[in-house]
């Protein structure tokens, strides 16, 4: 892969610092979704192999923890200055392996790093608390305390921003990582552990784990030497992973599926509104678990609105990302074009409109050209799953009660959009939508500031913001007796 810096392409696992091949001669290839192009591969690393990634994780936790918070804090800093020293390099290699246009790598890049920079400063924050005593003669407080060695399972579609949210917290609170990366997009992972490296992370703190996912995932679940296990992805494996670290007992942060509601109101300007829609939709080619699936639509603009999506999103370009103009680049792969085409099929079979949408046009087998549905009912695929692909599907609404009901009808909870300008339909819209993040009048609504996760099936736990932070701390309660003059204030 043409790179500034070719020491970027990594093929090996990273673990206890060294560069590491599979000892039983597994490995996994890695291919172009864009054009079929076999670009590498990465070994898997058999049981033993894993198990010494732990022991090296849990060793070097036991130096990690005793730095001062503003120590990893420089260190941290160091490698979010690499990072976007590296951003060309490592966007290519994201568009490479994952498919998004170079413009949504790079602004990935920017984006994953932004957390790094966050909790390098957020760690020093850790505060604990002194609480007034009820006891004679008692001091008494919390400390917040590194919870441990920290797994760290991640999806393909955002290869590079998903461990940094994570594994910038878990290093910040004092923990050490053991990243597993999604099979389709290790060198993103990989790109990232070279330069922790560079960056002066010791060795052991940060380890990069390629291998069968579902061999490598139970092994950590399993481990009572992982204390947390943090997971993005679907909610099927989600629950899976939630189950298996039953035994051990782990503190467990689930990011999992959306199949976001983006609600227009009466108010609207329908063309405002249509290209809110677009932009909310079609980000990754859809495959984004912020992605608006269901669009909501007052009956008062239905059609008008209709008419502004459909013409807009005739002007986004299908194609490779590496070309300078494209907006939707493939998807992650066939399986993937196969689901997008079976959840129109359901849709049109059931009575929705196929507004917009000519599958002949795909320029390669793993490319979905967008698609609008209108008169999406929820009985149809399309509302109830997440489609992750550029498939929009359009209802009709006619007041605020059946609006929410409907946004709510799904067993998700991530992220929902309101587009009104009215001040009273915004508050109780924000109050009925059961959904951990309400973005209203805004398409942009993550960073690292805020605290990012879902409700019901769709996760557990927070991160990014100050909550990031707790997912990987213990409250460590002391009681500090036989002080004579601790009572009292
Ligand atoms: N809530 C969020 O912040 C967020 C962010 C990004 C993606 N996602 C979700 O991720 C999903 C898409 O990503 P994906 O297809 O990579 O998800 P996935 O669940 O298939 O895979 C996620 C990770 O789990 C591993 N894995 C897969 N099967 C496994 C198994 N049987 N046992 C153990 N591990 C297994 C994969 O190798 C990968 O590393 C979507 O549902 C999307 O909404 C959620
Ligand atoms: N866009 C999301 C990732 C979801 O797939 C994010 O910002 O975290």
């Amino acid at each position: 892969m043409a790179l500034e810096d070719p020491r970027l392409f990594r093929q090996l696992a990273y673990v206890d610092g060294c560069w590491v091949y599979g000892e039983g001669g597994r490995e996994e290839a890695v291919f172009d979704p864009a054009t079929g192009e076999r670009l590498g591969q990465v070994p898997w690393l058999e049981s033993h192999q894993i198990e010494a990634a732990i022991a090296s994780a849990d060793k070097a936790q036991r130096a990690w923890r005793l730095l001062r918070a503003d120590e990893r804090g420089e260190l941290l800093d160091a490698w979010y200055r690499l990072i976007r020293e590296n951003k060309e390099d490592l966007a290519m290699l994201m568009t490479r392996e994952q498919g998004k246009t170079l413009a949504d790598a790079r602004g990935e890049v920017e984006y994953g790093a932004s957390f790094i920079h966050w909790f390098a400063e957020e760690g020093s924050r850790a505060y604990g608390e002194t609480i007034p005593s009820h006891i004679p003669g008692a001091a008494l407080g919390t400390l917040r305390e590194p919870i441990g060695v920290a797994a760290l399972i991640t999806p393909w579609n955002f290869p590079l921003a998903m461990i940094t949210r994570k594994a910038a917290a878990a290093l910040a609170a004092g923990c050490t990582v053991l990243v597993k990366p999604a099979g389709e997009t290790p060198f993103s992972a990989l790109a990232l552990a070279e330069l922790a490296e560079r960056a002066g992370i010791p060795a052991g703190v940060f380890s990069v784990i390629t291998g069968e996912a579902a061999e490598v995932s139970k092994q950590l679940c399993d481990d009572s030497r992982v204390a947390a296990l943090s997971f993005t992805g679907s909610t099927r494996v989600g629950r899976l992973l939630l189950s298996q670290c039953a035994n051990s007992v782990k503190r467990v942060s689930l990011e999992l599926g959306g199949n976001a509601p983006f609600i227009v109101g009466p108010d609207m300007d329908p063309e405002e509104a249509a290209r809110a829609a677009v932009d909310a939709k079609f980000q990754t080619s859809g495959q984004d678990c912020l992605a608006a699936n269901r669009i909501l639509v007052h009956d008062s603009l239905y059609e008008d609105f209709l008419t502004h999506f459909v013409r807009l999103m005739k002007q986004l370009k299908v194609g490779n990302g590496l070309v300078s103009d494209i907006d939707l680049g493939p998807l992650i792969h066939r399986d993937a074009v196969a689901k997008a085409q079976t959840i129109v099929d359901d849709a049109v079979e059931q009575g929705a409109r196929l507004i917009h949408g000519d599958q002949s046009m795909a320029p390669g087998p793993n490319f979905f050209m967008p698609v609008l549905l209108a008169d999406v009912t929820p009985t149809m695929k399309a509302w109830r799953e997440e489609n992750f692909s550029p498939v929009a599907g359009v209802t009709a609404w006619h007041d605020e009660e059946e609006v929410i009901e409907m946004a709510n009808d799904t067993e998700y909870g991530l992220a929902a959009y309101v587009y009104t300008h009215d001040i009273r339909r915004i508050w109780q819209l924000m109050r009925g939508l059961r959904f951990g993040m309400v973005s209203v009048n805004s398409v942009k609504m993550t960073g690292a500031p805020i605290p990012f996760g879902g409700v019901k099936q769709s996760g557990l736990g927070r991160e990014g913001g100050r909550q990031g932070l707790d997912e990987y701390l213990d409250i460590k309660y002391y009681c500090l007796g036989g002080l004579a003059s601790a009572s009292g204030s």
